[in-house]
């Protein structure tokens, strides 16, 4: 499975010009080298910004989404649209858009945690739906947005569900790098999947992001890392198999004794 990942500088506030820069982007790549899957960072249309948010996507939802079905059945590529600020039910979600080849909404998801480092629930709901797997070419996946990685229960959940990769689309500081490669190797080796992270480069509000996106597989290697301070394309090809072989060689999955360290509802 090949995938195509876009650690972007992003305009501030300006959905038009950025996804101007992705359909560019995704037209290039794919005429390049034909990915299975393009994988776009957190926040992508507008970047951080909170305090104007609500003004700045006010009618956005429809046309981002009309952008990415175009962009996904034109290009035939599978998309993990990394995620956009969308105004629904009444408030404000950190919404990843899951895209088939046919370009087909396949899957949603709201980002669960919000950054209390940030004021995200200032401006922000945190998703409420349950966490659930895709399946993307007969491959079941799953998405986490940021911060989210801080969770181990979450990505456990996918995987036991029986998700190969777990996605992380970021908009990860500079300020607590260290932390961003050590949790995707801990969540990557906890659960025997791979890790394929996308973070997004440059400055907003004096705030330096860390770039670094990243592949990992499940033993934990980093097979794949971006630079930390430039726009990237990382072209990386997926060997799935490896999952199935090292869940045999070290049967985690099979050890476990849940009903032991779950809370009482066996969760
Ligand atoms: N956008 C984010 O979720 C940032 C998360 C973060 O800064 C952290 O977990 O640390």
């Amino acid at each position: 499975m090949k995938l195509a990942s876009y650690q972007m500088d992003i305009i501030p506030g300006n959905p038009t010009e950025n996804r101007n820069k992705v359909k560019e982007w995704a037209e290039r790549v794919c005429k390049e080298q034909q990915p299975d899957i393009l994988v776009l960072p957190e926040m992508w249309t507008t970047a951080y910004t909170l305090t104007t948010l609500a003004e700045v996507i006010k009618t956005d939802k429809d046309e981002t989404e009309q952008f990415l079905k175009k962009l996904a059945s034109e290009l035939n590529v599978n998309m993990i649209a990394g995620s956009v600020a969308v105004k629904d039910n009444g408030g404000i979600y950190n919404r990843s858009y899951i895209l088939n080849r046919d370009g087909e909404i396949i899957h949603t998801y709201d980002k669960i945690h919000l950054v209390p480092m940030l004021d995200e629930h200032l401006y922000l709901k945190g998703g409420g739906s349950s966490v659930e797997t895709f399946e993307l070419d007969g491959h079941k996946m799953g998405v986490i947005i940021c911060y989210d990685l801080r969770f181990p229960e979450l990505v456990r959940s996918l995987a036991l569900q029986e998700a190969e990769v777990v996605f992380v689309v970021a908009e990860w500081p500079m300020a607590r790098a260290g932390h961003w490669e050590i949790l995707q190797q801990a969540r990557a080796i906890e659960n025997q999947l791979f890790v394929v992270s996308c973070n997004r480069v440059g400055t907003y509000n004096e705030v330096e992001f860390a770039g670094g996106s990243m592949v990992i597989n499940p033993w934990g290697d980093v097979v794949h890392r971006a630079s930390s301070t430039h726009e990237e394309t990382s072209k990386v090809s997926l060997h799935l198999d490896e999952v199935q072989r090292i869940r045999k060689d070290v049967p985690v999955f099979s050890s476990r004794v849940p009903e032991l360290y779950m809370d009482k509802e066996g969760k």
